[in-house]
């Protein structure tokens, strides 16, 4: 029988399918019996995902290689608790409100861990994980929104494409650009998809 390989980036990014509980939202939210996503499953939404060295990021060359390729020119950190995040309850409120950005949202967890939640295809929940060591693409136009765990505390790395924008753009906003492109990538892999099964 042959064995199936963990994949490592699942020490430090996990993802799953919510429940429906309005409990604390720190919680991990999953449902009865548990129904995890793969990151492969996540890669399909446009979720990026890597494991990386955290207490050396500032010498890592795997991070140096994906900036270089992506173009994340810009960088800096955001620490989320009460003592170093100026309007600490409006911005964890705002977190969670469910959002899209006109770029991509780009998190490096080098402490602590959080909640990034976003959509699927059909709009339901996924909760993905991330703890230190974790760094995710969000492309533009998904919607999300981010919660801290019951740790409460992370300090993610943020990188940009030149200078940084950090517009929410609150659910609904499906007018715009970003996201009628993102809805359009789905469509397209999907007749791909049709495709290759018909020659096949
Ligand atoms: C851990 S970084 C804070 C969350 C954030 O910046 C964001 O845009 C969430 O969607
Ligand atoms: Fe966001």
């Amino acid at each position: 029988m042959g064995s199936i390989e963990k994949d490592p980036r699942e020490d430090v990014v996990q993802a799953w399918y919510m429940d429906d509980s309005d409990e604390d939202q720190r919680l991990p939210h999953h449902r009865e019996p548990k129904e995890f996503v793969s990151l492969d499953k996540l890669a399909e939404l446009g979720v990026l995902s890597w494991r990386l060295d955290a207490d050396n990021y500032e010498t890592d060359e795997e991070l140096k290689k994906i900036r270089e390729a992506r173009g994340y020119s810009y960088m800096d950190f955001c620490e989320v608790c009460p003592e170093k995040l100026p309007n600490y309850e409006e911005k964890i409120k705002n977190f969670f409100e469910e959002h899209l950005h006109t770029d991509e949202e780009i998190r490096y967890c080098v402490a602590g861990s959080g909640y990034f939640d976003l959509r699927d295809r059909n709009d339901a929940w996924i909760r993905v994980w991330v703890k230190k060591g974790g760094m995710i693409v969000l492309p533009a136009g998904i919607y999300h929104r981010f919660t801290l765990d019951s740790d409460n505390y992370i300090k993610a790395m943020r990188l940009f494409v030149g200078d940084p924008i950090w517009t929410p753009y609150n659910r609904p906003h499906d007018h715009l650009p970003a996201r009628k492109e993102y809805i359009e990538s789905f469509i397209q892999a999907e007749g791909a998809g049709r495709a290759v099964n018909a020659a096949a």
